[in-house]
């Protein structure tokens, strides 16, 4: 039996002179939540849409629930949804009659529509606008519903293409939450996120892409160990951070990098040690990746 939901090898995609994708290998366990988390422009999207089949790849291959995205695509579009970065769903309808018209569409019998429509206004907290316009809802509503769209036929896979970008922390709060419920029922996951916080709270496994690479993959525990044990903060009178130093803790280490410093240190200047945070695992991959191609 195949464990992977997804399974990329040396896959690579090039806009003109641009290349995005450079040879990218990855593999998603069944029933996981997988992040892929990269800045602007890194080819997050470019990679999610070879992926659901949207575009096709220069080269390597890609297979999704077992089927290859290049000849399978039929196979793929059935074990698939997708939701993406901007809300598609109908403003003039209410939310109840939008996924009443997917259900429809998608083969369900009017009295299947009406159930799992009530099932998913209620998993998404949407049941008190039920009956009301979609235009008259709030970013983070809209997107609770584009997402409870796709998922009016439930599929193995769930593609999320930065869904809680633009929203308040509240509201992608209350994604997150729906997000973990989603691979409690068996679903797995593939986003992508410019938000490493996303990724921590969320993720089983992360992969970090950058340059057209995946330049690191793990849980999140496994990233942070990457830059070190602990990282030194200094921290200025106006309780700003002016320096992160990665380091293995032990004092030996840290009393090394102090005198390192000399007297960069102004006067005022406190110091702490803490755990590393995925913006230090970001900040150490990506200038490891700038200083090697500097080289
Ligand atoms: N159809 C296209 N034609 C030409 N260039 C494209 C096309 N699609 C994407 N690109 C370019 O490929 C690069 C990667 O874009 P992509 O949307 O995949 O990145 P991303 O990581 O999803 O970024 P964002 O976080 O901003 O959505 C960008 O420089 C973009 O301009």
């Amino acid at each position: 039996m195949n464990l992977n939901a997804i399974e990329i090898q040396g896959l690579r995609k090039s806009y003109g002179q641009q290349t995005v994708l450079n040879g990218i290998d990855l593999i998603v366990q069944k029933g996981t939540i997988h992040a892929l988390l990269g800045p602007n422009g890194a080819g997050k999207t470019t990679l999610i849409h070879i992926l659901t089949t949207l575009t096709d790849a220069d080269a390597g291959s890609a297979k999704v629930a077992g089927y290859d995205v290049a000849t399978e695509q039929s196979g793929i579009k059935r074990s698939i949804s997708l939701t993406g970065q901007f809300a598609a769903v109908d403003e003039m309808l209410t939310s109840r009659e939008n996924l009443n018209m997917i259900g429809r569409l998608s083969g369900l019998t009017a009295a299947q529509t009406k159930a799992r429509t009530a099932e998913l206004l209620e998993l998404f907290d949407l049941s008190a606008a039920a009956d009301k316009r979609v235009k008259t809802y709030s970013g983070g509503m809209r997107r609770k519903l584009d997402l409870a769209i796709s998922l009016v036929v439930p599929r193995p896979i769930l593609f999320l293409d930065e869904p809680t970008t633009g929203l308040d922390t509240t509201s992608r709060r209350a994604l997150w939450d729906i997000i973990v419920n989603l691979k409690t029922r068996g679903i797995t996951v593939f986003l992508t996120t410019q938000y490493l916080e996303e990724a921590d709270q969320l993720a089983d496994r992360i992969s970090v892409i950058s340059g057209g690479n995946v330049v690191a993959t793990g849980t999140a525990e496994q990233l942070k160990a990457r830059v070190g044990g602990e990282v030194i903060e200094l921290i200025d009178e106006e309780e700003q951070v002016v320096m992160s130093i990665p380091t293995s803790g032990s004092l030996h280490d840290v009393r090394q990098t102090l005198n390192g410093l000399g007297d960069r240190i102004a006067p005022g200047t406190r110091v702490t040690i803490r755990k590393p945070s995925m913006d230090d695992v970001f900040v150490t991959l990506t200038t490891a990746l700038q200083e090697e191609a500097s080289v």
